[in-house]
């Protein structure tokens, strides 16, 4: 890397010189000053871009660029009215959707920053629960299964600490960590004594002394390399592929209306400015301000609903969405478990069983479970003080067992708990309550299994219990999981939750499929789903999964809605096979061995309560572990979709319409229909009333199932909607020129006020596919859509309008116009049932199920 030897190699004594600190950690005011002076733990650069920046890369962008050059001919060539009025409606449009924006964008972030990972650190000598971001060099951290690695540092101290370092690494084996030095290691990976930003700990406890934070970081210098941004999703692919399309319409008109008035002999500056403000009129320029605020209100709106939004665009993908896996222990039971039972081999409890259980769970490092909190919980009155540690192999969820090795005054023995079905396997004999070890033979292997089915068909949850004597061992050995001798099992339950049924009901009206993803046994979950009355098929578990292969596995996910004893790294296969069969897919879940399906979902989900890495994984955090809320949240996510969807249906039918009348107007009227700066203010009122879109209502029809970007749709509307409003303007044209004979000012005036009345009000006939008048506008919309109008036609009406080159129309040619507007709102409310079809095979709804 550099010649600057690693941080790992200095002698923890001259580091923390250094870094002027103890293993006590910083003063409030020493972190105070560091944090002015080194500035804040973060990766990405502030993200607040500076507004004359901002300002400055908008001017930038080559048609304002243009437009701007062409204001300045003017202005050269003494038409000081155009070079003033030019300047005006570009500075007033790019400052109008900056600041849109950024409102937006800082509501997103704030409500960003209220769920920022925290961590454990030491000031004035106490432990504080602060906010990532905040942490310095020097500080000391205090971290535990499940935490998120905030900075680079060194070991102080450790328990048992092992890591996983694959952001790193790529090394999947989870790496332990000790406070020995490492001086003679050259690669992190064998740098035992330093922690990694970005790693995460999955079992054990350290303390750790910060070094190098921010983008100083081994993972803050690859990550500005690897841009970290997500690949973009299926609706903004959508979007770049139209604004592409958009793009290469508009250059050919504008060459086109170019070359036929150059052709025709007409003025070349009026012309050239026309052509620029034309391109600068029909651009969306509007979508990346309407698309950020629309989702960042909807962001708002899923904030009030308990569901805060990480990554903004996973709004498009919820409500899209038509798989949700879930885990169990949490969002489908209420996870408050309690031991109720802890039979020996004869069947009935076994004090033997629950002490072995408890000092098991006692002693392990890693992320206590819930079991293991039930265990300790049930053995508060007794104390294990008699027990001492002496080693441990920790929980991991391919193993799915603990082994511990602890002494009392009486034995040393390595005590095993863990899945019943994998761990009764291991043993040979079996201890009794005399405490006799006899053989196991078939006949008790039948039984004790017989006691596992009985107590899982109840939905109870199992652990067995094992161990085998360890006199003179030290350290648990590789044979660790042999010849062990059973004693029995401990029962948990863990209530299902009342409100799951409805929240599930509720997902599924919406179109959504629910498959549970559990690393629990397949009789436990079957019988939860019975009990909360869900409609699940199928049950495939780990090992059935392990035998397929992708391709086989992708074959089967479909019809089967239930997983059981599945590790982290089949959780994963599962959401990238219901993938490749074309589903959006969401994954919910709260712990370590959810973290890398959470990820690989299209929508990685998670609740507050969670570990630091599953919330870290997830683009959307619950706030309530409840599915109740996240039915909200896809309806938030449906409503931000359609309201994004009206603005480029109004954009693209128009559009594709004011291209057509052009073409026809520049060959058949022997002068432009507008100024350049005439249609520049109609491109900015139209910009401004559209302003209300994203708080816009949306229509059931809208909510009650996923829908994605549909272009054949999109190209079907705008097929239909633009001849249409082309042909109201012709007919404008036609009726101004021909019967009324208007003058040249007096025709912009009036065809002005056409254009702007039919391109506003037609909104509030295609944001519905119900009737018009059924379906009701949110005021904000209303408000803004009649506010332009009525500056639009302020603009025409009142006595300065000579200045823009417009002179007052006829009562008649109003009235006529007016006219014209209603004929043209009523056809487009005819047409529009043929036009806002769904583009793609709608998915059929049987029996309250999506069929796929
Ligand atoms: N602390 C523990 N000690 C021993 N075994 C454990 C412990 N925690 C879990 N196990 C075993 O590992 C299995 C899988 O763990 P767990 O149930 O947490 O997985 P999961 O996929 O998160 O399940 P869920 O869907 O319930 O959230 C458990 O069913 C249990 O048999
Ligand atoms: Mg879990």
């Amino acid at each position: 890397m550099s010649d600057v030897p690693a941080f790992w190699h200095a002698a923890l004594s001259d580091t923390l010189k250094r870094l002027g600190t103890t293993s006590d950690g910083l003063s409030v005011a020493e972190a105070a000053a560091r944090l002015e002076r080194d500035g804040p733990n973060q990766i990405a650069e502030a993200q607040r871009r500076h507004l004359v920046a901002d300002l400055l890369r908008r001017l930038a962008n080559p048609l304002v660029a243009i437009l701007l050059v062409a204001a300045g001919i003017a202005g050269a060539t003494g038409d000081l009215a155009s070079f003033t009025i030019i300047v005006l409606v570009v500075l007033l449009s790019t400052v109008l959707d900056m600041v849109q924006e950024h409102r937006a964008e800082a509501t997103a972030e704030a409500l960003k920053r209220s769920i920022a990972l925290r961590a454990t650190v030491l000031r004035d000598g106490h432990p504080d629960d602060l906010p990532v971001s905040e942490i310095v060099a020097g500080d000391v951290v205090m971290l535990s299964a499940g935490d998120l690695v905030p900075a680079d540092g060194l070991v102080l101290s450790a328990n048992g600490a092992q890591l996983n370092e694959a952001t790193l690494t790529g090394e999947p084996y989870p790496a332990e960590k000790h406070a020995d030095p490492a001086a003679s290691a050259s690669e992190m990976t064998d740098a035992h004594n330093a922690l990694f930003h970005g790693t995460s700990v999955i079992g054990g406890t350290a303390t750790m002394l910060v070094v190098e934070i921010g983008r100083r970081t081994r993972f803050g210098a690859i990550a500005g390399s690897l841009a970290t941004a997500q690949p973009p999703t299926a609706f903004e692919r959508g979007i770049h592929k139209l604004g592409i399309l958009i793009l290469r319409m508009t250059l050919f008109l504008v060459l086109f209306v170019l070359l036929t008035h150059l052709a025709l002999g007409r003025p070349p500056l009026q012309t050239f400015l026309f052509a620029m403000a034309l391109a600068v009129g029909l651009t969306p320029e509007l979508l990346p301000m309407i698309m950020t605020v629309s989702l960042a209100r909807g962001a708002q709106r899923m904030a009030k609903s308990k569901v805060v939004v990480k990554r903004l665009s996973a709004i498009h993908d919820l409500g899209q969405m038509d798989i949700l896996c879930t885990d169990k222990t949490g969002t489908l039971t209420e996870a408050k478990i309690s031991l109720v039972g802890h039979p020996g081999i004869d069947g009935d409890d076994d004090d033997r069983v629950a002490e072995l259980a408890a000092v098991n769970a006692r002693f392990e490092t890693g992320l206590k479970s819930p079991l293991d909190e039930a265990l300790l919980l049930h053995m508060l009155d007794r104390p294990l003080e008699a027990w001492r540690k002496i080693d441990e192999k920790p929980f991991d969820f391919e193993r799915r067992r603990v082994s511990v090795l602890a002494e009392n005054a009486n034995e040393r023995i390595e005590i095993v708990k863990g899945a019943p079905e994998a761990l009764l396997e291991l043993c040979v004999h079996a201890q009794d309550r005399s405490g006799a070890i006899v053989s196991l033979d078939d006949g008790m292997r039948a039984r004790l299994v017989q006691i596992q089915g009985d107590r899982a068909a109840q939905g109870l949850r199992l652990l067995a219990v094992a161990w085998k004597p360890a006199a003179g061992l030290d350290r648990i050995g590789s044979d660790c999981d042999e010849n062990l001798i059973f004693v029995g099992y401990c029962v948990f339950v863990d209530p299902p939750k009342a409100s799951a049924t409805a929240a599930v009901a509720r997902l599924e009206a919406a179109g959504i499929r629910i498959k549970v993803i559990s690393g629990d046994a397949a009789p436990v979950v079957q019988h939860l789903v019975g009990a909360l009355g869900l409609r699940v098929e199928g049950v495939l578990t780990g090992e059935d999964i392990a035998k397929l292969n992708d391709l086989a596995l992708a074959a089967r996910v479909e019809e089967i809605d239930l997983f059981a004893r599945v590790t982290p790294d089949q959780k994963t296969r599962i959401v990238h096979a219901l993938q490749a069969r074309g589903h959006t897919v969401g994954f919910i879940g709260d712990g370590i061995n959810d973290a890398p399906a959470i990820h690989a979902a299209d929508v990685g989900l998670s609740v507050e309560g969670a570990t630091d890495v599953a919330r870290e994984a997830a683009d959307m955090i619950l706030l309530a572990p409840d599915l109740g809320v996240l039915a909200e949240g896809v309806a938030e996510g449906r409503r931000t979709y359609a309201n994004i969807m009206k603005y480029i249906r109004m954009g693209t039918s128009s559009n594709f319409g004011n291209m057509l009348t052009m073409a026809v107007a520049s060959l058949w009227l022997p002068f432009l229909p507008l100024t350049a700066v005439q249609v520049l203010l109609n491109n900015l009122i139209y910009d401004m009333s559209q302003i209300g879109i994203p708080f816009d209502n949306a229509d059931a029809g809208d909510l009650d199932r996923p829908h994605g970007w549909d272009m054949p749709g999109l190209v079907r509307f705008t097929a239909i909607m633009g001849p249409l409003s082309s042909l109201f303007d012709i007919a404008t044209f036609f009726l101004l020129s021909q019967v009324f004979h208007a003058g040249v000012a007096e025709f912009r005036a009036a065809w002005f006020v056409e254009s702007m009345a039919t391109q506003i009000l037609v909104v509030f006939v295609i944001r519905t596919a119900r009737p018009a008048w059924i379906s009701r506008p949110h005021i904000v919309m209303v408000v803004t859509a009649l506010t332009g109008l009525f500056v639009a036609l302020l603009l025409v009406l009142l006595p300065w309008s000579g200045v823009l080159g417009f002179a007052m129309p006829s009562g008649t040619i109003f009235a006529s116009i007016a006219l014209l507007v209603l004929g043209y709102l009523l056809s487009s409310e005819l047409l529009k049932r043929f036009a806002l079809r769904d583009g793609r095979n709608p998915p059929q709804v049987v029996d309250g199920r999506l069929q796929t």
